[in-house]
This record gives structure tokens, C-alpha cells and sequence, in this order.
């Protein structure tokens, strides 16, 4: 068991609990976690407030992330991916890659390694999730750029 995707899928859960949806983060650097966060588009009514960018928000000052790990129960859509490209994060581990189109190939583009766990727990929080609020997750699903969508259906 990895205890920091649990500590994502712990976010995630609370997330759930608040109405949101069920993505988690956290932020690890030499084996401490120093930052968490969770989707919390529904919570705030802010779709900026991904699980990752919630984390990186909530995360410690250290002066860059470079020896830091993310651990997200989703795989990082473009806008995160961003971020942890900007931030220098070299490692990303994910729960799950299965629930919506993501970034994976730019993050391993930019020389990021990433690790799909591909936990049940995960798909199972997020399948349950959507089966139940299918219209709000299409609303997050539509916002997606398109041309990304076609270039990664190639
Ligand atoms: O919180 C979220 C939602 C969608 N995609 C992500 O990468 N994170």
C-alpha cells in the first residue's frame, strides 16, 4: 500500500463528503507531505480549483519543487500538468488515468516520469462519482480543449 496515494484518496474522500468531486493531492518531498488539496470546483464554484492546483496552493514554501513528488488520485489534466511543469516537480504518481482525458503524454514529453498506479479504489471513487453526477461531470469534460481531445483520440 503506498501511503501517500492514500493520503490523496483521503482528500478525495473528503471531497466526496463535502458534495465536491472526488479527486485528491498531495504534495511529498523527502518522505513528508507538504502540501493536500482536492477538487473543489463544486464546494467553491471555482473550475480552477483542481485537486493538484489546490495542492500546490496549500503547499509549503520551499523555493521550488524540485525534489518533491505529486501524488494525485487522477491523472493530471493539461492545466495541472502545467503547473507541475512550471513548478519543476520531476515525478508525478497517479491513481487512476481511466475517468477522463489527461495529460500523461506532455508531462512525459517534458521529462516528467509518471506512474499510473491504476488503484481500484480510485476508479471506483470516480466511477461512483460520475454515475451519479453524470450532467456536472460532463459540465468539467466540456470545458476541455477540444483540439487536445482529437490529438489525443490519434
Ligand atoms: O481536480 C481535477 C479535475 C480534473 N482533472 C484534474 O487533473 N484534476
Amino acid at each position: 500500500m503506498d501511503i501517500f496515494m492514500q493520503a490523496a484518496l483521503d482528500e478525495a474522500r473528503k471531497g466526496s463528503r463535502e458534495g465536491g468531486i472526488p479527486i485528491g493531492a498531495v504534495l511529498v518531498e523527502e518522505g513528508r507531505i507538504i502540501g493536500r488539496g482536492r477538487n473543489r470546483r463544486v464546494q467553491q464554484r471555482d473550475q480552477m480549483m483542481h485537486a493538484e492546483i489546490d495542492c500546490l496552493r496549500n503547499a509549503r514554501l520551499t523555493g521550488g519543487y524540485h525534489n518533491a513528488v505529486l501524488y494525485t488520485t487522477l491523472m493530471p489534466c493539461y492545466m495541472c500538468a502545467g503547473a507541475v511543469v512550471y513548478f519543476g516537480i520531476k515525478k508525478v504518481v497517479v491513481g487512476e488515468a481511466r475517468s477522463a482525458p489527461a495529460a500523461r503524454d506532455f508531462m512525459q514529453a517534458h521529462g516528467i516520469e509518471v506512474v499510473d498506479l491504476d488503484w481500484a479504489e480510485c476508479r471506483m471513487l470516480m466511477e461512483e462519482y460520475i454515475s451519479m453526477n453524470r450532467k456536472q461531470w460532463d459540465e468539467v469534460l466540456s470545458e476541455l480543449n477540444p483540439d487536445l481531445l482529437i490529438q489525443q483520440e490519434k
